[in-house]
């Protein structure tokens, strides 16, 4: 069955149903009173997902809104998508392609199916080559800094990912990330790199991109100036579009597929960085631990399946709260960049109006997604979380044990991500006003072992999926981006004209924006 077969949450039974417990019981329901009296919550609220364990039950929703959320899974045929997607049918119908990210860590033997073995065999083709670069650039002493060029979804998952797992990162190498046309950024890691020590990386699914293009060249160009001689080994391609690369001038190119997001790309060719920097073997657990989610998605029944529960969350609380943003606050300094990777995957993906036939939604989609590491955000913007006038459900993440001996820190971490998650829900009387907290505050946990490869594998797939789920219960394309392009249409004509000073045609205020940049 394709997606469109299934009905659009808002054409479901249970939509109705949800509407009306939302507007009876359901809006009012609060989780301090039924953490008192239902003693079994926190078991029910609570899902063991491979590395990574939720505690959902701070969450405003009762068994009831919990039950019909569950039948608008099933009405909308969210598994029945998931598994048109595993099927490698071509479900992102605006591009006409299929959407096979998850192939990227299938194990060469595993269960894909006939029907995807060729692409399977491609995948694990170009993974060997790529880690056996890898492992050559970890042994080659010359290489002392690895400059990755690319931006969005070929810059964010390895940059987050490279970060992540920086306690097994070998010394002796640096890692930059260049992504803006704002050569600011290039110009400062050109000035900490010699050319006879850097590995160039250009990192581009199109290799098209003006950013990434831009900043390619101007590398390259930096590169012979500063007396490089030696493009073919200073310089690599990450890329779907080979051609464009060998006509670059680079030799070396690792390929993935248009089957594979950008935003869903640190699994391919697109993670190298991550590769070099904590080897082979710990890449392969990276994409294991991504594999053992793929599988918990695929296999664990709807009540258990964690991926669908926070995307039943999300639109539960979108679709009927009204709650427009969602916090992201990872307790765990080097997870620092994994708001900004999620604003790409969830905004980029289901940041949608129109639904998969292009008709208008007439409910909400993606809420903002934001955040920064705690404690660092509890002194500057939780302040708008316990007292502010909006409701922002917050989604904590604490990993259990730390990569650091330091034995103050941990504890006193941990006893602040569990009191944001107890104050927020808590509250606290007061008659004077400014001292009360309204409390019944929203707050998902979710718990890692500790911060290594597969867990963090795991985690982002958790993310990809649930990011999947709500798009399928939304009835949307989560797989195209068509949003972007217009600003990128407008800055091509807009540049000559910074040059020219003409402004016929242009709005009265970008016309006058442009002269005041000439003046
Ligand atoms: O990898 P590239 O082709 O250079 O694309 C880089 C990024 O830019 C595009 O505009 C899209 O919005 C992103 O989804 C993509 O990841």
């Amino acid at each position: 069955m394709a997606a469109s077969d299934f009905p659009r949450c808002d054409e479901t039974g249970a939509w109705k149903a949800l509407r009306q417990h939302f507007d009876g019981a359901g809006r009012g329901f609060d989780v301090r009173r039924a953490l008192r009296s239902d003693a079994a919550r926190v078991q029910a609220c609570s899902v063991q997902a491979p590395h990574v364990f939720a505690d959902l039950s701070k969450n405003l929703v009762d068994p009831h809104a919990d039950r019909l959320l569950l039948q608008l899974a099933q009405e909308c045929g969210v598994l029945a998508q998931r598994d048109a997607m595993f099927a490698g049918e071509t479900i992102n119908n605006t591009e006409s392609r299929q959407v096979m990210h998850f192939l990227l860590r299938a194990p060469k033997q595993g269960r894909a199916g006939a029907k995807l073995s060729a692409e399977l065999a491609q995948v694990h083709e170009t993974l060997d080559r790529m880690l056996a670069f890898a492992e050559e650039v970890r042994a080659d002493s010359r290489i002392t800094d690895v400059v990755n060029i690319g931006i969005g979804g070929s810059d964010l998952g390895p940059q987050m990912a490279t970060i992540a797992l920086e306690a097994f990162v070998t010394p002796g190498k640096r890692f930059h990330f260049v992504s803006n046309i704002d050569a600011h950024e290039l110009a400062a890691v050109l000035k900490q790199v010699k050319p006879e020590g850097t590995l160039f990386l250009i990192a581009s699914k199109t290799f098209s991109t003006l950013e990434t293009m831009t900043n390619a060249r101007s590398a390259r160009e930096w590169f012979t100036r500063q007396g490089g001689t030696d493009v073919a080994r200073h310089f690599a391609a990450l890329t779907t579009n080979v051609k464009a690369a060998a006509e670059f001038g680079i030799a070396r190119t690792f390929g993935f597929w248009d089957w594979v997001g950008g935003r869903y790309s640190m699994w391919s060719a697109i993670g190298l960085p991550i590769a070099i920097a904590v080897g082979a073997g710990r890449f392969r657990e990276l994409l294991a631990g991504a594999h053992e989610m793929d599988r918990h998605f695929r296999e664990a029944p709807p009540e258990r399946n964690l991926p669908l529960r926070l995307a039943l969350l999300d639109v539960w609380y979108r679709d009927f709260h009204g709650f427009n943003s969602r916090s992201v606050a990872p307790y765990h300094s080097s997870l620092r960049r994994l708001p900004a990777y999620l604003q790409q995957l969830e905004m980029e993906s289901n940041g949608k109006r129109v639904d998969r036939q292009g008709r208008p939604l007439p409910f909400a989609t993606s809420p903002v997604v934001w955040g920064e590491p705690g404690t660092n955000g509890q002194h500057a913007y939780f302040q708008m979380l316990h007292q502010g006038t909006d409701v922002v459900p917050v989604e904590f993440v604490a990993v259990k044990t730390p990569a650091h001996d330091l034995a103050e820190h941990h504890p006193q971490l941990l006893a602040n991500v569990l009191a944001q998650a107890a104050a927020l829900m808590q509250g606290k009387e007061d008659s004077g006003g400014h001292k009360h907290f309204p409390g019944n505050r929203p707050s998902t946990m979710l718990l890692l072992e500790r911060l290594d490869p597969q867990s963090l594998g795991a985690l982002i797939a958790l993310y990809e999926h649930r990011v999947f789920c709500a798009g399928a219960l939304w009835g949307i394309n989560s797989f195209d981006q068509w949003g972007v392009e217009l600003g990128k249409v407008l800055a091509k004509d807009i540049a000559p004209r910074l040059q020219s000073g003409d402004t016929q045609g242009l709005d009265a205020s970008t016309a006058a924006l442009i002269e005041r940049l000439r003046g």
